[in-house]
């Protein structure tokens, strides 16, 4: 391709746009022979300090922002270079990738998810329902990005626009029809997805998480509104969790900016607001899954209204009934069949890290879940509770049962069962992110849980025992101790639990490293997890056998 094929109005051009590039980059130490590189100004280096070194290892042509570089004056005459000043290098970065890539995103329906939870169990849904719909689908999230059956590892959750461009091109050309992406609040500050066409854009959720970026709630909330009001096509389809608070406000907002004329669609989900598009209700979720009944409220979509839809889902717990719902919402909008959503939802194996089951044959329930913020971490605890509950009932309903069946007429309280069922929660924080969730998370930690070992998520550069300290400033009760080395904790909780108990392991879900001092580390918590109940298992007085096989038709409603 051209130099001069991927420049748009507005660039200040000097040099020979005929000049053939093989590549762009924004990182200098990636710069191959023929590459355009794009000098950006970040929080710990600024780009345009590499453009010398990014002409060295062959750059064809260099991109700066006018107001921090004049190439001249710095002596940088390479008769070969051609230099392109422009106002915004991460705006131009995101308008040449979509053209060097020939603009991917319009040859098929991406569907973008942001919200602060829930992104990544909601792109797997729609995968698995459009797969059931006998659609070829590219993922792009935290865990991988999926184009077919090829997998990649990400570094990002939304990668930045040159590689976001490049991996829609690759799905394109192996066949893709839809791609399904998560849309992170950093990615849409950096305009990383700027440029590419939206079809349908989902909002989960917006709660307190990366305020040491964003600064404020007002500030995240806005970057989460560009997917909608900047980059969702025209045409396109908003779809908005109505329970949650900002999800309101932007269905206002845009509302308000749709009299200014434009044809977005908008549809709303829920559980307690009945004014939603689509509604759940009669929600029963255990330790195996999940079922609600579905409430379809909108006449342009191909379901009969008055028809009940019976959901089913091997997920655990109400978060998952929001991510069903907003899933649906986006099927719904593709006028994909009822019968194949249902289908596709039934089908969605488990996500990793979220809600992970690991049953080693032991008697306590153990779990790895990625909450990582304090709507999650408190969403999990009291799903882990009123599952205990509910499980407690059944198990003194079969009592019950059997002492009636036995013709007497009281059945004696069990102080054993009383006493069953604790949870042990191993947390930690990561550093170099938002401050001020640690103590908050301790305090839900401490208020939610039996039993709490603080431990270290990803410390990155900062001190593990200092995050700790945050955390500790929330404990509300004297129920934990610390163990910064996470396998340690993990153990030690394993120790703690007796037949019956939770362990919830949390903050690092599918991660298979440790960020310690810049270096990654291997650490799987679902590993540090099998090897310790491994160890206790062997134990001689291990009685066996996992309370919680039996749990499948125990119900339990409300909000977790
Ligand atoms: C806060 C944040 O998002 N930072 C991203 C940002 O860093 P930055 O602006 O500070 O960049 P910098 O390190 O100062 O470097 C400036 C420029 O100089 C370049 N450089 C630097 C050194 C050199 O020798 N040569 C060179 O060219 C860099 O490539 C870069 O283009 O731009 C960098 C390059 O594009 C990203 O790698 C970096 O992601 C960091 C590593 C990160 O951890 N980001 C996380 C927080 C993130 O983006 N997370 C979201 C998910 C969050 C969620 O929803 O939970 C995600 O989408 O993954
Ligand atoms: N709809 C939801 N509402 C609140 N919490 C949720 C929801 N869905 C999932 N969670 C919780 O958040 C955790 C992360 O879920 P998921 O990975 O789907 O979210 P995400 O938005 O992709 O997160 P990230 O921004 O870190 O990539 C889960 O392990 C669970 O504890
Ligand atoms: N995408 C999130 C993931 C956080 C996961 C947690 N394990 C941590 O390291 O804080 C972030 O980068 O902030
Ligand atoms: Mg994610």
């Amino acid at each position: 391709m051209k130099l001069k094929d991927i420049l748009i109005d507005g660039f200040k051009v000097i040099g020979d746009t005929e000049k053939r590039i093989s590549g762009i980059t924004y990182d200098s130490r990636r710069v191959r022979c023929g590459d355009v590189f794009v000098a950006i100004k970040g929080e710990n280096y600024d780009g345009h300090d590499f453009i010398e070194d990014a002409i060295n290892r062959g750059a064809a042509a260099v991109i700066y922002e006018i107001k921090r570089f004049q190439p001249y004056s710095e002596g940088l005459r390479h008769s070969n270079t051609v230099w392109i000043g422009v106002d915004d290098s991460r705006d131009a970065l995101a308008a040449i990738s979509n053209r060097f890539y020939e603009k991917p995103s319009s040859k098929v329906t991406v569907i973008g998810i942001t919200g602060t939870n829930g992104k990544t169990t909601t792109s797997y849904m729609i995968k698995s329902i459009l797969e059931r719909w006998g659609r070829d689908v590219g993922l792009i999230g935290t865990i991988t990005y999926l184009i077919k059956d090829r997998a990649y590892d990400a570094q990002h959750t939304t990668p930045e626009a040159s590689e976001f461009q490049a991996l829609i091109r690759e799905m394109v050309d192996n066949g893709c029809s839809h791609v399904v992406t998560e849309v992170s609040s950093h990615s849409l500050s950096q305009k990383r997805v700027d440029y590419t066409e939206f079809k349908i854009a989902i909002f989960t959720n917006l709660t307190r998480d990366h305020l040491d970026f964003h600064k404020t709630m007002e500030d995240y909330f806005m970057a989460k509104k560009r997917l909608f009001t900047e980059l969702l096509i025209e045409e396109g389809v908003a779809v908005i969790n109505l329970d949650d608070l900002y999800g309101k406000r932007l269905v206002n907002d845009l509302k308000n900016q749709k009299s200014k004329a434009n044809g977005k669609r908008i549809l709303t989900y829920a559980i307690n607001n009945q004014d939603a598009d689509v509604l759940a209700y009669d929600i029963k979720t255990t330790f195996r899954g999940t079922s609600f009944k579905l409430k379809v409220q909108n006449s342009k979509f191909k379901v009969v209204e008055s028809e009940i839809y019976e959901i089913n889902s091997p997920l655990v717990g109400v978060i998952n009934v929001y991510n069903i719902l907003s899933a649906i919402c986006a099927a719904l909008s593709m006028d994909i069949p009822i019968k194949t959503i249902k289908e596709g939802i039934a089908m969605t194996g488990l996500v990793k890290g979220r809600f992970e089951k690991v049953d080693m044959g032991q008697d306590f329930l153990a779990v790895v879940d990625y909450a990582h913020t304090e709507d999650a971490l408190e969403r999990l605890l009291l799903t882990a509770r009123q599952l205990l509950q509910a499980y407690r009932f059944a198990e003194k309903t079969e009592e019950m049962m059997k002492v009636k069946r036995q013709e007497y007429s009281v059945c004696p309280e069990s102080e054993e069962n009383e006493k069953r069922g604790r949870i042990i929660t191993v947390f930690g924080c990561g550093g170099n992110r938002d401050r001020g969730k640690r103590s908050k998370m301790g305090e839900i930690a401490a208020r939610l849980s039996d039993f709490v070992i603080i431990t270290s998520d990803n410390p990155r550069n900062e001190s593990p025992r200092a995050i700790i300290r945050d955390i500790e400033k929330g404990m509300v009760r004297d129920n934990y101790i610390v163990i910064p080395d996470r396998n340690v904790a993990i153990s030690m909780a394993v120790e703690l639990a007796s037949s019956g108990d939770i362990v919830l392991v949390a903050g690092k879900g599918h991660e298979d490293y440790q960020e310690i001092e810049g270096k990654k580390y291997d650490f799987s918590d679902r590993v540090a997890l099998e090897n310790a109940i491994r160890r206790t298992i062997n134990r001689p007085s291990f009685s066996g056998g996992t309370n919680y096989k039996g749990t499948q038709n125990i119900d339990c409603t409300g909000r977790c």
